[in-house]
């Protein structure tokens, strides 16, 4: 507990800090832009002898000419005795107005450098980028982790608006940490002469005193041929000193000249630890461009942002937690539920078993998987665990199976239940991994080892009646899953299909009400949904969801699926029953082992009946017209052809490249689906061979079908499905 709590407030004083770091830089980063757009800058070609004639005219105690990053010229000199710098406008040297940088950017400055605090500062400012650059690359392999390796990393975000935020602000974060932490070590170390950057000393060069006259500046050979957009900065020759010479930087170097003969007494082109310097200066000040300035003033903006999502989706995961009630102390419980979960689903899972625990007059202690640990009461332990990334334990979980590991086990039996979806490679596998752990431990088992699909209720309760036999006592869970918020959607259009004999079908087109972004940002409205996403529907007097896959996008501006009416059907009749103008409550549940990857590699959809939806989604979404194949199997085209009319426009408008069908119910119609790849079988391969990513959806026994009948088809070329599937290439949505 301890240094879980000494963590957060460390994490968020580090957070707060990079907070301060973030907008202050952001807000250094908009003046050059604003510098940029309020400059007079020089002509291109001016010569910095004709500069120097008209600024001598205008300001007879000049000293200095400086060019700054935005292109202004400036002249410092003194008037009278009084210091003064003016911007002037180089192309007739009129005074424009008193050079003042402001006071308020000065004070940001300084805080953002040094926390208003001088060398102290500097140098804590220099432990923090160091700091920075190593949270940056503990972020990158989190993020990395988080989105399923590296191949994901820049993949497309799923999830809420909010989620979306974070986790693209996120990536934003690290680029700009990783840029800013190495410029601004860099930085500090040249201010603590840790890396040379300047010429330790300037030539011994002198003006010739035997020359008596002096030339004017605008006579001078090396100023006239240098053009002021060269220029970084003129000293003029003490009025006094009759050897003191001119000096002038420019981007290349510095030269010196004799006031008298004009000659260039010595040039001394800029070291290259001097350009290295610069190069720093620039890329994490963004001086001197205007498009780099604005993109790190996204950058610097990008760590606000990270913050205040990240605030936000911790807020909504604390209130979606669910309430654990009656809560046993753990010395005194007699069973104990440890819970691992990213998203929250599985803590209402062990929400209705602890209940169903508690009822059976058991004392239950139900926590996180990280505390696991047994009392000296207990006799039972379950642990219900979620995979996520590419096998991956929940965030929280992340180190529960060394904590296992360094534990001596203990007597009391464990049985682990756990939570994924087939559609991942890795189903269950760290579940898997933690019923491994605690039987290598030496932990009794208590039931083997259970995977639940997809939060499935019916599963969820036939292991709650083995686990009731194992405990010897009749144990009824009353899951009821935690329906997220739904939105309304207004039925607009429907097309009717006459399906199989008693079963008809519909594709029902549904709009949403405007939404405000605020709203959306909520979790509030209807969120981004993609096709091959599911819509969760709330018939009237039922508690229980029922799931389609959608054959829309968010961004196509309607909501579509296609529902066949089955006998007995409480959602189906329902909504078969709706009327243009009529109203549903429902909500988008994300289904991310199906999404495509953005990639260009060609598609295999292989689709039957009612299971075309969400393969129709993905075509609709295809405007990058990626090579797309559909494998259509139905059983009569004069009754079940869904999407028959777009599809044709799809493959018009090269959305989908071809179309293949089979019709299982009429005359030399084809037989199936997997008939019909199977007198494809050279093309397919073919495609599979050059990297094609296949999506499979309608019942199972189809699915089961069309993995026998690719197993077969790509054995000569020494593929299978479960290859295809650990490589991220084959996906099924199946009902
Ligand atoms: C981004 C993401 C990655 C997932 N990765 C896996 C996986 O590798 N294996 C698996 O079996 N399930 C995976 N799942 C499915 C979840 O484990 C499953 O939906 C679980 O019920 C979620 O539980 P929770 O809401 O408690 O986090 C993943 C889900 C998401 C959203």
């Amino acid at each position: 507990m301890f240094w879980r709590v000494l963590h957060r407030w460390l994490g968020l004083g580090a957070g707060a800090v990079a907070l301060v770091l973030g907008v202050t830089g952001m807000i250094l980063a908009l003046d050059p832009i604003v510098d940029a757009a309020k400059s007079v800058p020089a002509p291109v070609s001016l010569p910095v002898s004709t500069l120097v004639e008209r600024v001598s005219a205008t300001i007879p105690g000049a000293e200095e000419i400086r060019r700054l990053p935005a292109g202004d010229v400036v002249v410092y000199g003194f008037d009278g005795d009084r210091a003064r710098a003016f911007y002037v406008n180089p192309s007739d040297g009129r005074v424009i107005g008193e050079y003042q940088p402001s006071a308020a950017l000065r004070w940001i400055r300084n805080l953002h450098r040094s926390f208003l605090l001088d060398d102290v500062g500097r140098i804590a400012a220099a432990g923090i980028a160091l700091s920075m650059l190593l949270m940056s690359m503990s972020g990158l392999v989190l993020l990395t982790r988080r989105m399923g390796g590296w191949r994901h990393l820049a993949g497309r975000v799923r999830g809420s608006p909010l989620q979306r935020i974070h986790v693209i602000s996120g990536r934003i974060l690290v680029a700009a940490l990783l840029l800013s932490s190495i410029t601004a070590l860099y930085m500090s170390a040249a201010t603590f002469s840790l890396v040379p950057v300047e010429r330790e000393l300037d030539p011994d060069v002198m003006s010739n005193v035997q020359v008596q006259a002096e030339l004017p500046g605008h006579e001078l050979p090396l100023l006239q041929s240098l053009p002021v957009a060269e220029l970084r900065k003129l000293n003029f020759p003490y009025r006094d000193d009759p050897e003191d010479t001119w000096k002038v930087t420019t981007d290349r170097g510095e030269g010196w000249i004799d006031r008298h003969t004009g000659q260039t007494l010595a040039w001394e082109d800029a070291p290259a630890t001097q350009r290295i310097h610069e190069w720093a200066v620039l890329l994490h000040t963004g001086e001197g461009t205007v498009v780099w300035a604005l993109v790190l003033a996204v950058l610097g903006a990008s760590i606000p942002v990270f913050w205040v999502s990240g605030l936000m989706l911790w807020q909504q995961a604390r209130r979606q937690m669910p309430r654990i009630e009656d809560n046993s102390a753990l010395p005194q419980a007699d069973v104990l539920i440890f819970v691992a979960s990213e998203n929250g689903s599985t803590w209402g899972f062990a929400q209705a078993l602890h209940r169903a625990l508690v009822r059976n007059g058991h004392r239950v202690y139900t926590s996180g998987l990280e505390h696991f640990q047994a009392g000296a009461s207990t006799r039972h332990i379950l642990v219900l665990a979620a995979t996520y990334g590419d096998g991956q334990a929940p965030t929280h979980a992340a180190r529960a199976l060394e904590r296992i590991a360094r534990q001596p086990a203990g007597s009391a039996p464990v049985a682990v239940l756990g939570f994924g979806d087939r559609q991942f490679t890795a189903f269950c596998a760290f579940a898997e991994a933690l019923d491994q752990a605690l039987r290598s431990r030496g932990w009794p088992q208590l039931l083997p080892l259970e995977r639940i699909h997809q939060q499935s209720v019916q599963q969820f309760m036939r292991w709650g009646e083995v686990l009731g036999q194992a405990l010897n006592e009749s144990l009824t869970l009353d899951y009821v899953p935690q329906v997220p918020p739904t939105a309304s959607l207004t039925l607009v259009s429907r097309q009717e299909f006459a399906g199989e004999i008693g079963q008809p079908a519909t594709i029902l087109r549904f709009t949403w009400p405007a939404q405000h972004w605020l709203d959306r940002l909520r979790g509030r409205g209807l969120p981004h949904f993609e096709g091959g996403d599911l819509v969760g529907v709330l018939p009237p007097g039922s508690s229980v969801p029922r799931y389609y896959s959608l054959a829309s996008r968010y961004r196509d501006g309607f909501l579509e699926i296609c529902v066949r009416r089955l006998p007995e059907g409480l959602c189906s009749t329902y909504l078969h029953a709706l009327q243009p103008g009529d109203t549903i409550r429902a909500f988008i549940k994300s289904n991310p082992g199906f999404a495509l990857d953005g990639s260009r590699k060609p598609v295999l959809l292989v689709g039957a009946g009612t299971g075309v939806a969400p393969l129709a989604g993905l075509i609709r979404g295809n405007r990058k017209h990626q090579p797309m194949h559909l494998y259509f199997g139905m059983r009569d085209p004069a009754r079940d052809f869904y999407f028959g009319r777009e599809i044709h426009d799809w493959l018009a408008d090269h959305r989908l490249s071809t179309l293949n069908t089979a019709f299982s119910r009429t005359p030399d119609g084809g037989g199936y689906v997997q008939d019909a790849l199977r007198r494809d079988a050279a093309r397919v391969r073919d495609l599979v061979s050059k990297g094609a990513i296949i999506r499979v959806c309608g019942s199972r026994s189809m699915a089961q079908g069309v993995v026998e009948t690719l197993n077969d088809i790509l054995r000569s070329v020494s593929l299978n499905v479960q290859q295809l599937k650990a490589g991220g290439r084959y996906a099924e949505d199946v009902f």
